[in-house]
């Protein structure tokens, strides 16, 4: 079974159709990049998987629940994380009270005043374990607005990852990012454990070519095609999708 299935979604904006039955699927374990030009609604895809927007219609379910009518928390109860362009963190506090915050979220007793020793002591172990696998240590008691955007983006994707989800989306990981960054955060998503599902919006080639095992392209809020990675790269349409106008994907 399927760990996500988005079943003929359709979304519109006023008098503005942004996605037209829009089908695909996520295995467990796989790599899936969304590929198309700007505005082709890829980011509505990823609103209307979060339950930050009801679809117009079709359905979503995770691991064979249909969530299309739950709200975004009872989503992530069921394993879906996600990271958007726009970082999410507390700029103030520093790297390792953020993570703190994170792994907090997801632990037993968090609502309670009094908690067992042992709860302190797998917060601080789950915490250095996340910013030693993730090369955050050296940088762990420096505040959020004191690191580079890249930087930053890098910890919003290991805090999304400190909820252990079953599917992680990011929408455009690597954009704004320099090139060392791109590079950072490019093995960072290729060593994430299998246990982890991803569905990655990205625009750079390079990027995609090098995590994707399955593409989607959307295109006109529409899928546009969808297969393995040389299927896509050798398609003579979606190299005209592209460039055909002149127009090149943004990296
Ligand atoms: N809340 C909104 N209200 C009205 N129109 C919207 C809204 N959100 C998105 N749109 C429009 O829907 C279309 C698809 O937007 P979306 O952000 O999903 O595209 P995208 O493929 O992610 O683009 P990009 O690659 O530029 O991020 C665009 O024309 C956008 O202007």
């Amino acid at each position: 079974m399927s760990l996500l299935a988005v079943n003929g979604v359709s979304k519109a904006f006023g008098s503005l159709q942004v996605l037209r039955d829009v089908s695909l699927e996520v295995q467990p374990g796989q790599r899936h990049v969304i590929i198309g030009p700007n505005g082709a609604g890829k980011t509505t895809v990823f609103k209307c998987i979060t339950g930050l927007l009801p679809a117009d219609s079709g359905s979503i379910a995770i691991d064979g629940t249909d969530v299309t009518g739950m709200p975004a928390h009872s989503r992530v109860s069921l394993g879906l994380a996600c990271t958007f362009q726009k970082t999410n963190l507390f700029s103030e506090l520093t790297v390792e009270e953020n993570l703190h915050l994170a792994v907090t979220a997801r632990k037993p007793y968090r609502f309670r005043i009094w908690k067992p020793l042992s709860w302190y002591e797998d917060l601080q172990r789950d915490t250095r374990e996340l910013l030693q696998e993730w090369d955050l240590w050296s940088r762990r008691r420096h505040r959020v607005d004191e690191l580079s955007y890249g930087e930053q983006r890098i910890l919003e994707i290991v805090l999304a990852l400190a909820s252990k989800p079953r599917i992680l989306l990011l929408d455009e990981p690597t954009s704004g990012m320099s090139p060392a960054e791109t590079a950072r955060t490019t093995s960072l998503i290729q060593e994430m454990p299998r246990s982890v599902a991803l569905l990655v919006i990205e625009h750079d080639m390079d990027v995609v070519f090098s995590i994707a095992d399955y593409i989607t392209v959307l295109h006109h809020g529409e899928v546009f095609l969808s297969g393995p990675p040389e299927e896509v790269r050798g398609d003579e349409r979606v190299r005209e999708i592209y460039f055909g106008g002149g127009a090149r994907p943004h990296a």
